[in-house]
């Protein structure tokens, strides 16, 4: 393993270390339909693992905190904390903190299946406090996002809401947050000396500007994919690539 300066801190001064992680895309293998996506099989023991070895290990999701846990199996892994919803919701040792949803998702809900009826294969996920359009099963998902693209940031207009985009998805969720002021809010929580975030699409940005900015020795790695490209000091092949990354740094720690 290449060590960069963030990375050398981190197996110098485990303890002091957070290391967070996005969820689809980054854990878990980008699928067709959301409600089938599932870690990486070696995730869990890997997150196992570091946890015991690190200071602090994070998930950080656009996913309801419950979602992520579910499909991560991440009840499994000790002293893990998720944030949900993109640091709206926090679940830790077994217990969901989630604030009461924004009062613009009712508009949502009602006005939001007649909007996209006309473009074929898009599907709403609704998140409980988010609601998510995708395009991954259209016949063009980039045509259709773009299709998508005026009629979701008018309906953001309308009730208040932001509107968050990710790979083949346009999603409506409650302004005011996102990965990377949860990530720092994590950061000084936890007294960090120094962090890692791994991420894939573009809710992760904000994260990896965070990392950057914070003050702190920092790494981020970008979960490689032919679909989209983020500049991070580390770059892996997908969810196998930053399970392996992850399985690495647990060995270099515990050789030390
Ligand atoms: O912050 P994340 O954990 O990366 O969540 C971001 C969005 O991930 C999910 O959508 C993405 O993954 C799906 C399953 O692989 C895929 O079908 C879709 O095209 C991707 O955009 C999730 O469904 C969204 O709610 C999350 O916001």
């Amino acid at each position: 393993m290449k060590t960069t300066e963030g990375l050398e801190a981190i197996l110098a001064d485990p303890a002091g270390a957070v290391i967070g992680c996005d969820f689809d895309g980054t854990l878990a293998p980008i699928v067709p339909d959301p409600e089938a996506a599932r870690i990486h099989p070696d995730g869990p023991k890997a997150l196992a693992r570091l946890g015991e070895l690190v200071g602090s290990l994070v998930v950080i999701t656009g996913r309801p905190a419950a979602t992520a846990v579910e499909y991560g199996s991440l009840a499994e892994v000790p002293g893990l904390v998720v944030l949900g919803h993109y640091g709206l919701e926090r679940w830790e040792a077994g217990e969901l903190s989630t604030p009461p949803p924004h009062p613009g998702l009712v508009t949502v809900r009602a006005e939001l299946p007649t909007l996209v009826a006309g473009i074929a294969g898009v599907r709403i996920e609704d998140k409980g406090r988010a609601v998510a359009v995708h395009t991954r099963q259209a016949a063009s998902p980039q045509a259709a996002l773009n299709e998508l693209a005026g009629l979701i940031a008018e309906l953001a207009a309308e009730t208040g809401l932001a509107v968050e985009p990710g790979k083949l998805v346009l999603e409506l969720r409650p302004p005011g947050t996102d990965k990377g002021v949860a990530l720092k809010d994590f950061l000084t929580e936890r007294a960090a000396r120094s962090v890692l975030f791994a991420g894939d699409d573009l809710g992760d940005i904000a994260a990896f500007e965070a990392v950057r900015t914070c003050g702190l020795p920092g790494v981020t790695v970008f979960s490689g994919s032919a679909e989209l490209s983020v500049e991070a000091d580390i770059v892996v092949d997908g969810p196998a690539g930053v399970v392996e990354l992850l399985g690495s740094i647990g060995d270099a720690i515990a050789s030390r």
